[in-house]
């Protein structure tokens, strides 16, 4: 893993400027975001969120997921608060990647959850990786995180990268028809803490 900082340029949102900062990950060529909000200063606990990219839920406004309303209330927390980061990491599909993402949804509307899915394709239910974190938050001057997030798998991936995870903020919002066999399987299966179905302990 070798994350190079490439540029800053602004980024106006229906909640406010943010900062966008690009970065290349020179061995496998993935272009990440980070956004800021406000003065970050490496003593403080900053408000942020690691979001695996999603196109369908992020851009194309599928009700399949919550990827998308976690995305934007998460943007408008920060904003809110005035002080916070966003990582965009272009790990879609949980690192499966787009079109075999589709390949998973052609399953899931034939019966599968989405842990059967990728198991039927071959993969593992989660195939992402948090090492390009640790560059790219010291490079935005964030050490000491509050992590919007009921992934407890993904606050341990960033302690284990060194980022010291002060709280865990829940992020659950977008619950609809579409979605609810997929957050039900986000929590009896991949062990999120989403506090409706009641089937995790608050311990990560
Ligand atoms: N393979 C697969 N990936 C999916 C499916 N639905 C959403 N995703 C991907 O799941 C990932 C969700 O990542 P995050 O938004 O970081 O969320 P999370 O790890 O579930 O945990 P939270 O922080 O609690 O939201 C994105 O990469 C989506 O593209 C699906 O049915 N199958």
């Amino acid at each position: 893993m070798s994350i190079k900082y490439i540029a800053t340029s602004q980024l106006p949102t229906p909640w406010g400027v943010f900062a966008m900062h690009g970065f290349e990950d020179t061995e496998t060529g993935k272009e990440h975001v980070a956004l800021t909000f406000g003065e970050l200063n490496a003593d403080d606990a900053i408000l942020g969120r690691i979001h695996s990219e999603c196109l369908t839920g992020d851009a194309l406004f599928s009700l399949r997921c919550d990827c998308g309303f976690q995305l934007q209330t998460a943007m408008q927390n920060i904003a809110e608060l005035g002080q916070g980061f966003i990582l965009y990491l272009r790990q879609e599909g949980r690192g499966i990647g787009l079109l075999n993402k589709i390949r998973a949804y052609e399953l899931q509307d034939a019966g599968a959850n989405t842990v059967e899915a990728n198991e039927r394709l071959g993969f593992k239910a989660d195939m992402r990786q948090y090492d390009m974190i640790k560059p790219m938050l010291e490079q935005i001057n964030v050490t000491r995180v509050r992590l919007m997030t009921n992934n407890p798998r993904k606050v341990k991936a960033m302690q284990q990268e060194g980022i010291e995870v002060v709280d865990r903020v829940p992020l659950q919002v977008g619950k609809n028809r579409y979605n609810e066999a997929y957050l039900k399987t986000k929590s009896t299966e991949l062990g999120h803490m989403m506090s409706e179905y009641h089937f995790n302990d608050e311990q990560s």
